[in-house]
């Protein structure tokens, strides 16, 4: 692809998808720049990948790229939209990635026509085994939405929603990850309690995740079914589900993820 991408933030998530975009030669390096007021992001993401173009100056990313991938907190929105909307102009994209940001806010904020489309990735990214969930305003056209689908492809999976989905897809992909990051810290833990070496334990926790989730994806066999073939009757396996499901296990996900997607709302309030 010959399109120039701009980071406007290189925090977790913006380093996570310029990671995603070079590993998976998008584009070169050479094509990617970025912004951001934390010197130190700065010059990780330099050090990190040598050939990006590295800046303070948010406006020399917005007019150097065609495509702007605004990865800053939510609540910075504001200002930085303020701060780039006169540099652009019908020739850029707009990607919003952040939570409770709608497309009519982002709208209202640059205060003329733009084109946009909102995401929402997650951290997997830099390891191309992320989601994307998208969707364009009315200003992009289909030609746009085709040129924009490759970069997302970068980080992983790309779902095209609706908006009125967005707070869902929050819960089940864009935070997601931190759940399992406890879920294998915990099983680790557990090992550890048992004597096994620290590392260990964490390649056999984090391997064991990713071949369940491998078998959910490759097999298209119910979850649940899955798991009835890992307990054995009367075995070890049936003791863990008891014990996990005292502690109300699945419910203790639903919950969570009602309110990760509830507080997603809120924040759409303002
Ligand atoms: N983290 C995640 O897993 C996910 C995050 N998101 C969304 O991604 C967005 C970014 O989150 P995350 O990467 O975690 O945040 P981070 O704080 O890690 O990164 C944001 C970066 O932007 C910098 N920044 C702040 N203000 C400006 C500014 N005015 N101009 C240029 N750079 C600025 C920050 O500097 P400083 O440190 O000085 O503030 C920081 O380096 C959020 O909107 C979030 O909702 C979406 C999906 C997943
Ligand atoms: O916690 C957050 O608000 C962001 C959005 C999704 C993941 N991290």
């Amino acid at each position: 692809m010959n399109k120039k991408i701009g980071f406007i933030g290189t925090g977790n998530m913006g380093s996570a998808m310029i990671g995603g975009l070079i590993s998976r030669g998008t584009v070169k390096a050479e094509a990617i720049l970025v912004s951001d007021r934390n010197g130190d992001s700065l010059s990780g993401a330099e050090t990190r990948w040598p050939g990006i173009s590295c800046s303070t100056d948010n406006s020399s990313t917005v007019k150097g790229a065609d495509i702007i991938i605004l990865a800053v907190k939510p609540h910075i929105y504001k200002a930085v939209i303020e701060e780039i909307a006169p540099l652009v102009d019908e020739s850029k994209i707009i990607v919003t990635i952040a939570a409770g940001v709608t497309i009519s806010q982002a709208e209202t904020m640059f205060g003329k026509d733009v084109k946009i489309v909102r995401t929402m990735p997650n951290t997997p990214a830099l390891v191309g085994e992320g989601v994307t969930a998208y969707c364009c305003n009315s200003h992009v056209s289909e030609s746009e939405e085709r040129e924009i689908i490759p970069v997302l492809e970068s980080f992983g999976i790309v779902e095209k929603i609706g908006e009125e989905y967005f707070h869902s897809v929050i819960a089940v992909s864009g935070s997601s990850p931190a759940y399992v990051f406890l879920f294998i810290e915990a099983m680790a833990d557990a090992a550890v309690l048992q004597g096994l070496p620290r590392a260990q334990a964490y390649r056999m926790a984090s391997q064991a995740v990713l071949g369940a989730a491998k078998m959910v994806r490759e097999t298209g066999t119910h979850p649940g079914e899955l798991k009835d073939a890992v307990c054995s009757p009367g075995g070890t396996t049936i003791e863990a589900v008891r014990t996990l499901e005292k502690g109300a296990f699945r419910s203790t996900v639903i919950e969570a993820m009602n309110n990760c997607a509830l507080k997603s709302k809120e924040m759409t309030k303002g």
